[in-house]
């Protein structure tokens, strides 16, 4: 009996001793397993940020990942609104490529950020570099960058280069920060004039939609393409004379996506007097369709299309491709309803088969009764909220000095601007000013 109790006391032993020793290996693998999850991060993630609405600081962002995941990085990229706070200060090196929108705003998607980033924290353990893409031709010339910027230094942040913006997505500029960024982690270097979403286009028509008018210009441009495709909204980069070293524009798409793609171009500067007068039909033009997430079509909801001039462009888009049966009014402005009745058949036609319930017209140069878009808005205020009110969506499409921000006011003061805040939140409001 004694015999089995030391036995027992025996195995009870080396069962303490066996736990005890478990307990501590738990105890030094959980400590090193937390510190590897601490560190790794900081260590290796590598984070690209980028604020965008045309896609084009996407698009570098993007690249930029696969380059630095290419060399062996651990990188992440996001959209600045699906960056959290955890991921900024969990990430040595912070790359950001932004755009400027408005008057020195941030793209829709980013609005927030800067807000939401708090002052107390702590990103002293990084170092960042903003890239920013704007034009020149606004007077808050990457304003939203340099905000970025400044707002991630004042958090504590280490300069790694001092800011570099882009005017007008110049090739050479961005190539030059792709060198510095190449050299600085060992990256393979992006082709040279290679991008993996350039498309060809063969002109077939050209058409002056305001002969005899005061104002410059304007053509509807017929070009034959082969599998490419867009969404209604979106618009193409295009470089002059199809030199990537000279200035490109952006113009949008006025048609819906088919085998033929069609633009609106008001002649005015260099790659539009190449468009319109030097091109010739069975030439080609080489472009990139640029996403306008904020400006495609919703769904069937009753559309209102405002526009003017060129603008004419991104709504005839989207009226094509609205489904038969849809409801849809266009307010359009120009200048002078003897010369510059823009696509008038097309759009008497719409009036006449349904296509359109309304279709008004605004000539600020009509010697009768001048006026502007937002005026026949005005007039219109009834049937506004009428149509508002059954979920209509509104889509303006046009130059934003000549008529957005006019329309803008003219919309918080018909709507009140809490309405007109509350559709843009629903996305009831889509907008492309240039
Ligand atoms: C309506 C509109 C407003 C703009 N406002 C500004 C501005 O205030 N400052 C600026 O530097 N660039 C401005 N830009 C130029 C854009 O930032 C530039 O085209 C940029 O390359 C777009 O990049 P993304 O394709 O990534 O959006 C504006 C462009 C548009 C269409």
């Amino acid at each position: 009996m004694d015999q089995l109790t030391a036995e027992y006391s025996r195995l009870l032993w080396a069962a303490v001793v066996l736990l005890a020793y478990l307990a501590l290996c738990g105890r030094i693998w959980l400590r090193q397993r937390r510190q590897a999850v601490s560190d790794a991060p900081l260590a290796d993630c590598i984070l690209v940020g980028w604020a965008s609405q045309g896609g084009a600081a996407q698009q570098l962002a993007e690249q930029l990942q696969h380059q630095l995941q290419a060399a062996g990085y651990q990188a992440h990229c996001a959209a600045l609104h699906r960056l959290s706070h955890a991921q900024l200060q969990a990430s040595r090196t912070l790359l950001f490529v932004a755009s400027t929108y408005g008057e020195g705003q941030p793209p829709e998607h980013a609005r927030a950020f800067l807000h939401q980033l708090p002052t107390g924290i702590d990103l002293s353990h990084a170092s960042v570099q903003v890239l920013g893409l704007g034009d020149r031709r606004y007077p808050l010339f990457c304003q939203f960058a340099r905000q970025l910027q400044d707002a991630l230094l004042e958090r504590g942040a280490q300069q790694g280069w001092p800011l570099l913006t882009v005017d007008n997505q110049h090739p050479q500029d961005i190539a030059s920060w792709q060198a510095s960024l190449a050299q600085r982690f060992n990256l393979s270097p992006v082709p040279a004039g290679v991008t993996p979403d350039e498309y060809s286009a063969i002109l077939l028509e050209r058409t002056c939609l305001n002969p005899g008018s005061n104002s410059p210009g304007l053509f509807l441009l017929r070009f034959r393409v082969h599998d490419v495709s867009w969404q209604t909204g979106d618009t193409i980069r295009v470089c002059p004379f199809n030199n990537p070293q000279l200035s490109g524009r952006e113009y949008s798409i006025a048609s819906a996506c088919g085998e033929q793609l069609e633009l609106i171009v008001r002649l005015a500067g260099q790659c539009s007097s190449w468009l319109c007068q030097t091109l010739e039909a069975g030439e080609q033009i080489v472009f990139r369709v640029c996403a306008k997430p904020a400006f495609r079509t919703v769904d069937t909801a009753p559309a209102i299309f405002i526009g003017a001039g060129s603008g004419m462009a991104g709504l005839r888009g989207h009226l094509q491709a609205r489904p038969i049966g849809s409801h849809n009014w266009l307010l359009f402005g120009e200048r002078c309803p003897e010369t510059d009745q823009v696509l008038a058949e097309e759009t008497g036609n719409w009036l006449m088969n349904g296509h359109l319930q309304y279709l008004n017209l605004a000539f600020s140069r009509d010697p009768q009764k001048p006026a502007y878009v937002q005026d026949c808005l005005q007039k219109h205020q009834a049937r506004l909220l009428e149509w508002l009110d059954k979920g209509a969506v509104l889509y303006l499409c046009g130059s934003l000095q000549g008529m957005g921000r006019s329309v803008e006011t003219v919309l918080t003061g018909l709507l009140g601007a809490s309405r007109f805040k509350a559709l843009k939140q629903q996305g009831r409001y889509r907008a492309d000013l240039y």
